[in-house]
């Protein structure tokens, strides 16, 4: 068993208004604590849309919660005439802990490339949060059978020229984009061979100590009732989940199958 700490991440995405996430949030620290949840052996972590940091912010203070929160994204820039876009030192002040980057959503929708991807992991790694780089194939690549080596180029393009010292504090979810919101979940044996390739990519190119820290997330129409058999893979240290993390029940039972 590995001493890497298991990350359960809800991304809320584009959903649920301050009330909603309000409620959710709640509902999600009364669930945990009724199951006696170890903080310690499994990190809890949501990602709500920017509207909704504040009162994520608020309940975990006000309630001493141990829950973290973070972004689904952040600009490359510090500050200024950037409309629309939200900076790091916005996210740090209200204390996040987290930034997702490079979700397959923002690759497909807003055109966002490795070296952006890259870019932005930086920026959040600098302004002392941790960034969770997202990766993954789609379909045809699937296909093709070349998926392993598609994820581990966005990886390399996204991280080149970084320490190894720098890619040990990062989280990597590898996130197969036909499973993503589908129903169809990769099987934990397709899961570990991803994150078992991209463990061996890092041992690779920073070394042991490096491929030995760094936590890898599988995402994908992740639920209660396929968390335990991927949590259970060598190379899998948690999961990015959409859909199953907006109800406080089914979140906290995934949190509580930590291997
Ligand atoms: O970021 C989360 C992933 O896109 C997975 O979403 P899903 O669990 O709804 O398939």
């Amino acid at each position: 068993m590995s001493n890497r700490t298991p990350l359960m991440a809800g991304n809320w995405k584009m959903n649920l208004d301050h009330l909603e996430a309000n409620h959710l949030v709640q509902g999600l620290a009364m669930a945990l604590s009724d199951a006696g949840h170890d903080y310690s052996k499994c990190e809890v972590l949501v990602i709500p849309p920017f509207t909704d940091i504040r009162t994520v912010q608020t309940i975990v203070e006000a309630d001493s919660l141990d829950i973290k929160y973070g972004a689904q994204d952040v600009s490359i820039h510090d500050n200024g005439a950037y409309t629309g876009e939200i900076s790091t030192a916005m996210l740090t002040k209200l204390g996040c802990s987290y930034v997702v980057m490079g979700h397959s959503e923002r690759r497909e929708y807003h055109n966002e490339s490795d070296e952006l991807v890259g870019a932005k992991a930086r920026k959040v790694l600098d302004a002392g949060m941790t960034p969770i780089l997202c990766c993954g194939e789609a379909l045809e690549v699937r296909k093709a059978g070349t998926h392993v080596d598609f994820v581990l180029g966005q990886i390399r393009a996204a991280l080149a020229g970084w320490s190894a010292e720098d890619v040990a504090k990062i989280v990597i979810a590898y996130e197969p984009i036909w499973a993503i919101g589908t129903g169809e979940t990769a099987t934990a044996d397709d899961a570990q061979e991803v994150c078992g390739a991209i463990r061996e990519a890092l041992r690779a190119d920073f070394g042991d100590a490096t491929a030995d820290a760094t936590r890898i997330l599988y995402g994908g129409s992740a639920k209660p009732a396929n968390i335990k058999e991927l949590m259970a893979q060598p190379d899998i240290d948690g999961a990015l989940v959409g859909g199953a993390s907006l109800k406080a029940d089914s979140f906290a039972q995934m949190a509580g199958f930590y291997a």
